[in-house]
């Protein structure tokens, strides 16, 4: 069973094509990490396989109804302003409500849990500081429940215990096997350590177009780091899972 697939989805702008031709499916029990330079179209792929902008080709999430894709996928946007001064368990509590359940449904204390938000529950959300907003709008996603979750670039910003958390909260999700058909998650992000030590499978954008898709440790090689990203890194295998330093930028 697939909980996303995407078909030759391609993506035009008026003088380039964010996204090129992209097929991939999404099965649960992964946790994927989306990664590739900045302007690859990672945002721009998540957002068109959602249905949120136009495409041609296909994904499987864009012809459903807004209640029909709230039940099955949760989205966590780049952007993360908090514009409503609500408390941060009523912020919370709209995950749950998106999907018709009540504002007090277990996920919500749940996700509040997971995130490390308890203690902020009446707190408003607008007084907190913006990892803390971030760790906020995470909560809300987990909130919904939902068996896919696509979050773009979640760790931006947040301290790097947080960062860990939160990696581990998703990698969670995606091993979650009490939940009937399984979950999964796919994450954009730039840190290729955490990728490769959380995610259980990486997709590579560059230009738009999909050029690496496999485990951690066959994608992220020395030629692809130099050739997708432009850098060398240095890499050690440790117990606790392999550890990427980019050391310094190399021509492509
Ligand atoms: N609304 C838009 N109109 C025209 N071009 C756009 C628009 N949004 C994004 N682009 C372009 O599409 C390309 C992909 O952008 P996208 O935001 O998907 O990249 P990304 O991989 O998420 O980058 P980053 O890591 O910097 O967040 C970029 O070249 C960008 O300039």
């Amino acid at each position: 069973m697939s909980l996303l697939t995407l078909d030759h989805l391609t993506v035009r702008r008026d003088n380039t094509i964010p996204v090129n031709d992209v097929s991939l499916t999404v099965a649960p029990g992964e946790c994927i990490g989306l990664i590739g330079p900045n302007g690859a179209g990672k945002t721009t792929l998540l957002r068109a396989a959602l249905g949120l902008i136009a495409a041609e080709g296909h994904s499987s999430l864009a012809p459903l109804s807004p209640r029909a894709r709230a039940a099955r996928v949760a989205w966590l946007p780049q952007q993360r302003d908090i514009a409503w001064a609500v408390s941060v368990g009523h912020l919370v509590s709209l995950g749950a409500t998106a999907r018709g359940r009540r504002p007090d449904h277990p996920s919500v204390a749940q996700a509040l849990a997971r995130m490390g938000l308890a203690a902020f529950r009446d707190r408003p959300a607008t007084a907190l500081s913006g990892g803390e907003q971030a760790r906020v709008l995470i909560a809300r996603a987990l909130a919904q429940d939902t068996p896919l979750l696509l979050v773009d670039e979640p760790i931006a910003g947040l301290d790097p215990a947080q960062q860990i958390r939160t990696m581990r909260s998703l990698r969670a999700l995606a091993d979650d096997t009490q939940t009937e058909g399984g979950r999964a998650v796919v994450v954009s992000l730039h840190d290729l350590g955490l990728a490769a030590r959380h995610c259980t499978r990486l997709i590579v954008l560059q230009q738009g177009r999909l050029v690496a898709d496999g485990p951690p440790a066959a994608v992220l090689t020395e030629a692809r780091m130099a050739s997708v990203f432009g850098i060398a890194c240095h890499h050690v295998d440790t117990p606790d899972g392999p550890v990427f330093q980019p050391m310094a930028t190399v021509e492509p």
